[in-house]
């Protein structure tokens, strides 16, 4: 099969679904077997859906489209997206082709290291007890890798041991073993490695034995991504000063850092569903990491540079390119050929780069038009589907505006109707 993929293909969006197809087959990264699967429309036999979950009784299909115009680290990619809201696909399209007139994203990835998690009670004299077991480092890590050695023989394994006091007074202890997984999640064979230690862990701390669980805030597997984008690509300076000033808002204000990051999780959502990852995983971690500081923050920034803005990005990401549903799905083998990465750490930087795209596009938009315009042109054909479907009665939406006051911990000085005037 062909490497030398080329992701920009203008226009792509304006032919028939036949011919998007086959101009993807002929760039020659699918098998036969992905081609045949695509051909057939995708979906899940009802027997492999069987056996992936429980009390199943049919499948639930969705859209599985292309992002296009992606260049990461110099390499074009073609980008999977199985998604139902209008606009996710073209938006990051939108954002990969004005990136890529600056040359495309780039990042890293750290090693895939994920993290296990002991918790101890009752420990009597914690701090001892922590020091206890970071001085037994050797031993838990032997007792760890001892419970995966595929892994070990693969060049993984555990490598790292913290002990974190939780509160003195209550002695929660929780010891974490950072654990690298090779190309898969890791999240069942990090959890075996839990369940394996914590015998020797309660053994050398004392107290009572708790969870025995992986993290999902993996914060020895982050990613970094970059990317620039000019003046003239975004559609004049003025806009380039709006996206930087929308981060201004976000870094200020939690209730527009949670739009900002849901915005950055469009289009990332959407590749890791297609291509098959534990997508409750990447959102739980990726949310607790914006919170980190004690803060609800972007996830994202942008900064105004000499012609441009240049975007940064840096998250937790625990994806796969073995495991999970790798085997079994034949829609997520072909998304996987059609991305081409050849690791999960290079899985994780295309991840990284939509979530910029999608960013991107949705501040270059917001800054400019509104998001309005290019959403809802596209919203418009579900909404004539949906008519069609319902025999014309498209749902009514409520312009009441329900008065919400819940606790604040946002910073904000509120003044609300009747208290801002004396
Ligand atoms: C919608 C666009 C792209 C139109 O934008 P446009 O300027 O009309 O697009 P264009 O006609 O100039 O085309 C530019 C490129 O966009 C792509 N493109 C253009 N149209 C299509 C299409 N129909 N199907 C597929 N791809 C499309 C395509 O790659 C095309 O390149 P070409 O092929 O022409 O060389 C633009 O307005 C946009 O980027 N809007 C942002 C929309 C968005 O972010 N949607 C996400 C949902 S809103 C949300 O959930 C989050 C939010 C917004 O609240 C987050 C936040 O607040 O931060
Ligand atoms: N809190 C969470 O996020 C939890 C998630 N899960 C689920 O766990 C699954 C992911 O766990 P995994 O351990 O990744 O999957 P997995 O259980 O499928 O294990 C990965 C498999 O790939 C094999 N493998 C082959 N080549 C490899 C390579 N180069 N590098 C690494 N492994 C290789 C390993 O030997 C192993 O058998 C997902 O389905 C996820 O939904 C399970 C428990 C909790």
């Amino acid at each position: 099969m062909s490497q030398n993929v080329f992701s920009r293909i203008s226009g792509f969006y304006k032919r028939c679904l036949e011919d998007r197809l086959s101009a993807i087959e002929a760039l020659g990264v699918l098998d036969e077997d992905a081609r045949a699967h695509l051909a057939s429309g995708g979906g899940l036999p009802t027997a492999v859906a069987d056996r992936l979950c429980e009390n199943v009784i049919a499948t639930h299909a969705l859209p599985l489209g292309l992002a296009l115009n992606f260049r990461v680290n110099q390499r074009d990619v073609l980008v999977p997206m199985a998604v139902e809201e209008p606009s996710v696909i073209a938006a990051a399209s939108n954002a990969a082709r004005m990136v890529r007139l600056s040359g495309g994203f780039t990042g890293e990835a750290d090693p895939p290291i994920m993290t296990a998690q002991v918790q101890l009670d009752d420990v009597p004299d914690v701090d001892a007890a922590a020091s206890r077991v970071v001085a037994a480092r050797a031993s838990l890590l032997a007792a760890g890798d001892a419970a995966i050695p595929r892994m070990v023989a693969r060049g993984g394994g555990c490598r790292d041991v913290e002990a974190r006091v939780l509160s003195a007074e209550l002695g929660v202890l929780v010891v974490h073993l950072y654990v690298e997984v090779g190309d898969a999640m890791g999240a069942n064979l990090v959890d075996t490695v839990a369940e394996a230690v914590a015998p020797l862990v309660q053994r050398i701390a004392g107290g009572t034995l708790g969870l025995r669980i992986l993290s999902n805030l993996t914060v020895r597997r982050l990613v970094r991504v970059t990317a620039t984008a000019s003046d003239e690509a975004l559609g004049g300076a003025e806009v380039a000063s709006g996206i930087a000033r929308a981060i201004r808002f976000a870094e200020l204000d939690p209730y527009r850092a949670a739009t900002h990051n849901k915005g950055f999780m469009n289009g990332l959502d959407a590749t890791a569903v297609a291509l098959g990852q534990d997508f409750r995983a990447i959102e739980a971690g990726a949310h607790a990491y914006a919170a980190m500081s004690g803060r609800y923050r972007p996830l994202s920034t942008w900064e105004r540079i000499p012609g441009g803005v240049v975007g940064r990005a840096e998250l937790p990401l625990a994806v796969g390119t073995v495991g999970g549903l790798a085997e079994v799905h034949a829609g997520v083998r072909a998304a996987l050929q059609l991305v081409g990465a050849k690791s999960a750490r290079e899985l994780a930087v295309v991840l990284a780069s939509v979530g910029l795209a999608s960013n991107l596009a949705a501040l270059r938009a917001l800054a400019s038009e509104g998001i309005q315009r290019g959403h809802m042109r596209l919203h418009e054909r579900k909404r004539a589907l949906a008519a069609a479907g319902s025999g014309g009665a498209a749902a009514s939406p409520s312009g009441e505006a329900k008065r919400f006051a819940p606790e604040r911990a946002d910073g904000a000085r509120v003044v609300q109707q009747g208290e801002g005037e004396t």
